[in-house]
């Protein structure tokens, strides 16, 4: 795991960017792995701004990690439709090719399995973004998740609820089930970036680099990734042990940039 400290969103948005620029070249059909919450927007906008200068997104595919169960269609909070907003609808990948768990299936079971099938098929994800929880889960992969769990329904902890709340007219509104990529399935992906920003992200930043590989913290599974980046700003670094090593280690310079 590399762990690269940065000095805010705009420079980590920048160097994410540079990682999905240069898989894009090298292989224009790139499966992306697409994260909602607030860490992965400035990597949107940066993205977004590079294909107005003529980054091509024609050929890539998207996966979303994660949706809500039993929100109406068209609810602007639908995962499907923050990704829409936020990312692809500002850049020119086929819409047709932008998938999201269906938090609306009448089956969810059929659902997730197909979810499953479509990402194998796809090719698996080359690079997966993710954001990390306050309790340190990626995706919707609460604590005590399965380290082989694949897509399937879970039940959310009421910290996330709170957490996503800010989103939401009120707490009651967040749903209490989600659909969610398993462990099992973001450790299929190529290469893994985790942005993490803001002293409430410090604890949880500590625990999944730092503390034991263990369920109670779902991101530490991906001490066993062999290709999982961690961009964090200062705040969010503030608890690591090892910060003085990371600093000096990656120096700014992710595999990617010839590490
Ligand atoms: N399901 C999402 C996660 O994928 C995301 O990582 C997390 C953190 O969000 P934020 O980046 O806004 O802190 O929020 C939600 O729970």
């Amino acid at each position: 795991m590399e762990v690269v400290i940065l000095g805010g969103s705009r420079p980590i948005g920048k160097l994410a960017a540079d990682a999905i620029e240069e898989l894009l070249r090298r292989k224009p059909d790139a499966v992306l792995g697409l994260a909602t919450g607030s860490s992965p927007l400035p990597v949107y906008e940066e993205l977004a701004a590079r294909h107005a200068t003529g980054l091509d997104f024609s050929r890539a595919s998207g996966f979303a990690l994660d949706e809500y169960v039993g929100l109406p269609d068209g609810h602007p909070e639908q995962y499907r439709n923050v990704i829409r907003r936020e990312f692809t609808d500002r850049i020119n990948i086929d819409p047709a090719n932008v998938h999201s768990p269906d938090g609306s299936a009448a089956d969810i079971p059929a659902a997730c399995d197909a979810y499953e099938a479509a990402i194998a098929a796809a090719g698996d994800v080359d690079l997966q973004l993710l954001g990390v929880g306050t309790d340190g889960h990626i995706g919707f992969n609460e604590p005590g998740s399965s380290f082989a769990s694949r897509t399937r329904i879970k039940s959310l902890i009421e910290q996330t609820r709170k957490d996503n709340a800010r989103f939401f007219t009120s707490l009651a509104d967040v749903p209490h089930h989600v659909i969610t990529q398993g462990l099992g399935t973001i450790m299929d992906a190529r290469h893994v970036i985790l942005i993490a920003t803001g002293a409430q992200k410090a604890q949880a930043v500590r625990d999944f680099v730092e503390g034991p590989v263990a369920a109670i913290c779902p991101a530490s599974v991906l001490q066993f990734h062999p290709h999982a980046t961690v961009l964090v700003d200062e705040a969010a670094a503030s608890a690591l042990k090892l910060a003085d090593f990371y600093r000096h280690t990656y120096d700014n310079k992710p595999s990617w940039q010839g590490l």
